[in-house]
């Protein structure tokens, strides 16, 4: 069982943005989401766990050992799939891939070659094995992310935002790749998808301007909502903004319907509606 502990973790840019504020986690295999608005700090956490940059104070231990930037463990035991991979160069994706692996010090060429078959395989490149990246589709480069985040066999995948921009049947095919591997390793997912949350993490995390604001499982947070979630379809968005706590409005077949808060029936003709993730992100977001 692989553990990561993140302990205490700030970060101040320079500029004097606050990313990342006493931030502490404890995280072993399985899939871990975290949400967060734009700007909470989301992409900070990710880079300073991936090493690409110090925190200010705090620590980071990944199975006993502190991670540092360069660190020979961050190496060998990480894969990453920035939010943003970057340039597509016209190599084709085995010849791409066989680059990356000797970067990640997969030194045998004969192990490389049966490493990128098998990750081209899972990720339903082989047939696109000699064609260059640069000509791939969304869904296709994000799945060549997640091959190249695997090799080597990492212990902790993190992959920032990975489904954004694709389409429903490539983000299902995406997320069943990512439940697969979050069987055996760590996979800390950063999202702004609070239903690929539902359906894939066991534990969770909400951070917001740098803090963290709540952490458990979503199953939990969900049951702990039961019976406090109220709905009602308004004319005007300000109309029962004062009276009550809402926490969301949405626009359901072209009309407009609030959440509210309550623990107890509000009256004024709110209906009881079953709780989801959603009402669990934004019940924590405007509580705090
Ligand atoms: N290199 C940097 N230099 C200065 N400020 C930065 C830098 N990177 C991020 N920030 C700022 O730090 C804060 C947190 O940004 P970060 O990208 O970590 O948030 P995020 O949760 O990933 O956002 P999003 O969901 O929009 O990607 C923001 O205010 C951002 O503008």
């Amino acid at each position: 069982m692989n553990r990561l502990t993140i302990e205490q973790l700030s970060k101040t840019y320079p500029g004097g943005v606050k990313a990342l504020n006493a931030i502490s986690l404890e995280l072993s295999n399985g899939m871990f989401g975290l949400l967060g608005p734009n700007g909470a700090g989301k992409s900070s956490l990710m880079r300073t766990i991936a090493g690409l940059q110090s925190p200010d104070s705090g620590r980071i231990i990944f199975n006993g050992s502190t991670v540092t930037p360069g660190s020979v463990l961050i190496k060998k035991q990480l894969g990453y799939l920035p939010q943003d991979f970057g340039v597509y160069p016209k190599l084709s994706a085995a010849t791409l891939l066989d680059h990356l692996a000797i970067l990640k010090g997969i030194a045998q060429k004969a192990e490389r070659k049966e490493q990128i078959g098998a990750l081209l395989q899972r990720t339903n490149l082989y047939a696109h094995k000699d064609k260059a990246v640069s000509s791939f589709s969304g869904g296709m480069r994000q799945r060549f992310g997640i091959a190249q985040a695997l090799l080597g066999n990492p212990q902790l995948i993190i992959v920032d935002e990975p489904t954004a921009g694709l389409d429903p049947e490539e983000r299902n095919r995406f997320n069943n790749l990512l439940s697969e591997i979050g069987e055996q390793v760590i996979v800390i997912l950063s999202t702004h998808l609070v239903e690929d949350v539902r359906n894939l993490c066991t534990n969770m995390a909400i951070i917001q301007n740098g803090t963290l604001i709540a952490t458990g499982r979503p199953d939990d947070f969900v049951k702990a909502l039961d019976g406090k979630i109220w709905s009602k379809r308004i004319d005007k968005k300000d109309e029962a903004q004062q009276a009550h706590r809402v926490i969301s409005s949405h626009f359901t077949a072209g009309k407009l319907h609030i959440n509210v808060y309550a623990e107890d029936t509000p009256g004024d003709g709110f209906l009881p509606k079953q709780a989801d993730l959603e009402d669990v992100y934004f019940t924590q977001l405007t509580q705090s």
